[in-house]
């Protein structure tokens, strides 16, 4: 059964066009002209009920646009969408008891009450019976662990506290498909791998949907089976995490400081290593692992190279994706 599917999705939005300077802020407030500015060109895009999946993008790509419209909260300029069988802006509300979302940066508990407060709330507004909302809230309030805070105002948490009680909130009317957006952005390491694990166990147990927005490669690799990566509003990649990770995550950033100046050529560099940049007495290294391992890579500096730091990185995402879309590039151009 499919979770969701849009046809040729797209939005346009009208923008004043603003020339610079005091007279043009007078002028477009007086006689504004308007242009249009795409953010969505037309997105064609399957999802199948229990699937988990990846939405990437650098910023501006479109991604927030999207998930609006199949939210229900945009309207969409042309083209289709179904979510869960319904139409996303024409069932709003039907919708709404159906699906779930999370926005990191947002929160959708009350600030100054406890989150056991904002749980009735939600069983409330979601008009859950009394004896299934004690049961579910039990059953999360458990697995979630989250005895400790629920007496307490939300803004006296931490924002890993926080996390779990808005991650365990929307998963109180039991959606069965779950929009995330950037669900573990400023936690710490321990807590983004608790949150991960909870909604992959809630995949897992209960076959949610999960469709996620992150900058981070871990969320992706951790908790998603499909990536779809949108570069200005069209889709550029649709395709398995593990082919992905394949041919693009499989590649290591080293960042070298030496103690005392040394030229690029004094660098020992194996096979499958590349110097993408010098500055100062900072080299970044990348690493295809595919051809070589990291450890030999240091291997070869020591007892050869003075190191004042080092560190092994992921590449970051929007490298990732801007080599993706030279990939597809070079594709397009051999074809
Ligand atoms: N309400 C709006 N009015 C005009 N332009 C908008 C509006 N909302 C978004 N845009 C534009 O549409 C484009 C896509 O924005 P969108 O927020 O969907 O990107 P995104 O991929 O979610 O980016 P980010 O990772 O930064 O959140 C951007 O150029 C943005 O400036």
């Amino acid at each position: 059964m499919l979770a969701l599917r849009t046809r040729g999705l797209g939005k346009t939005f009208k923008v004043k066009r603003k020339e610079p300077g005091l007279r043009g802020s007078v002028r477009s407030l007086l006689r504004p002209e308007w242009e249009e500015k795409p953010a969505v060109r037309g997105i064609d895009l399957t999802v199948g009920q229990g699937e988990t999946v990846a939405f990437l993008g650098p910023n501006g790509a479109g991604k927030s646009t999207t998930i609006k419209m199949l939210t229900g909260i945009l309207h969409p300029s042309f083209g289709e969408a179904e979510v869960l069988g319904l139409s996303p802006w024409k069932q709003r509300s039907e919708l709404a008891y159906r699906i779930g979302t999370v926005f990191g940066q947002k929160s959708q508990l009350w600030y100054h009450l406890p989150p056991v407060d904002t749980f009735e709330l939600i069983g409330r507004v979601y008009e859950l019976k009394r004896e299934d909302y004690a049961r579910r809230s039990r059953e999360l309030i458990e697995r979630f662990e989250l005895g400790p805070y629920l007496r307490t105002p939300v803004r006296k948490l931490s924002l890993g506290e926080r996390m779990r009680c808005e991650i365990a909130a929307v998963f109180l009317h039991r959606p069965s498909l779950l929009f995330l957006d950037e669900p573990t952005i400023g936690l710490d390491v321990v807590v983004k791998q608790r949150i991960r694990e909870l909604i992959r166990e809630s995949n897992r147990s209960e076959g949610t949907t999960v469709v996620l927005t992150s900058h981070d490669p871990t969320d992706v690799e951790e908790l998603c089976s499909r990536v779809v990566v949108i570069h200005h509003g069209g889709l550029l990649l649709d395709e398995p995490v593990e082919r992905m990770k394949r041919d693009v995550l499989n590649r290591k950033t080293i960042r070298l400081t030496t103690a005392s100046e040394l030229r690029e050529s004094e660098l020992p560099l194996p096979e499958g290593t590349n110097a993408v940049r010098k500055e100062g007495r900072t080299f970044t290294i990348e690493v295809d692992l595919g051809r070589t391992a990291v450890e030999d890579v240091l291997g070869g500096w020591i007892g050869r190279v003075r190191i004042e730091d080092i560190t092994v990185e992921d590449p970051p995402l929007e490298e990732t994706i801007k080599h993706i879309y030279g990939r597809r590039g070079e594709k397009e151009e051999g074809a």
